[in-house]
């Protein structure tokens, strides 16, 4: 079984790269509740109301996600549960929540990573994590079209997105349950462009074969199987 997690900023195209990633490799991708998510547009609305509940939801939903993802036999996660905390903790930083829940939260994730130690498979394969810059970030963020995602509807959002994008380098520096790479997501649009797609791909086989999880002389024309 082959774990892949992606992780990176809202808008980082982290979905988007796990849909092409999982069908390239044949593998099940596995996305985080956010069209289906009631409490998103509360939060949104109003985060300091809200924050705590939208992060017990994200978790219990990423938490289900991981359960479900170990019933298959490889899968791609398009986030990973190490980045909760960046994001409670942040809105933790700027007031949106109160000592008890910031206390509750940690205990509730703290008892969630225990269970996930009792799993067969306790960490990621491999965390592919996108780089993107602010600017990208926000043009990714209109591209997709949210409407409560965007500076137009709050522009304290770009506060908010600025500071996510200053937690997110500390966090992916410290990051070791599994070994990781980055994706320049300001220089490859694995969208549009087939070229910058096969790049990135490339980079991503090349960083599973040096990890053990694809044989080294495996190439795009053999079947693709991933190596237990
Ligand atoms: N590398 C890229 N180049 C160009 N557009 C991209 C890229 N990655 C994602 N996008 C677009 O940006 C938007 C956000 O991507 P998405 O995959 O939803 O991001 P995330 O899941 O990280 O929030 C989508 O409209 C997607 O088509
Ligand atoms: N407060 C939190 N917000 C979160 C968390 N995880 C995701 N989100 C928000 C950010 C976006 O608006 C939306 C989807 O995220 P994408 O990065 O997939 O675009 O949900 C969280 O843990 N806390």
């Amino acid at each position: 079984m082959t774990v892949i997690v992606l992780s990176g900023p809202i808008g980082a195209g982290k979905s988007s790269l796990t849909g092409i990633l999982s069908k390239y490799l044949g593998t099940k991708p596995f996305y985080e509740s956010v069209d289906d998510n009631p409490v998103l547009p509360l939060f949104y609305a109003d985060p300091k109301k809200y924050a705590f509940l939208l992060q017990v939801y994200f978790l219990n939903t990423r938490f289900h996600s991981i359960k479900d993802a170990l019933t298959q036999d490889n899968n791609v996660l398009d986030r990973s549960i190490y980045e909760d905390a960046l994001f409670f903790q942040m809105n933790a930083d700027i007031g949106r929540a109160t000592p008890e829940e910031v206390d509750t939260y940690y205990e509730l994730l703290h008892n969630m990573m225990g269970e996930l130690d009792r799993m067969p498979k306790k960490n990621p394969d491999l965390l592919v994590h996108i780089n993107v810059s602010y600017d990208t970030m926000i043009k990714r963020i209109q591209k997709r079209g949210r409407p409560y995602e965007q500076l137009s509807h709050d522009s304290t959002l770009e506060d908010y997105y600025k500071r996510l994008l200053r937690y997110y380098k500390p966090w992916y520096d410290k990051y070791d349950y599994s070994p990781k790479m980055e994706i320049d997501g300001d220089k490859y649009d694995f969208m549009s462009s087939e070229e910058d797609r096969e790049i990135v791909l490339d980079q991503i086989v090349d960083k599973l074969k040096e990890v053990g999880k694809l044989p080294m002389d495996w190439d795009k024309s053999t079947d693709i199987q991933i190596e237990a």
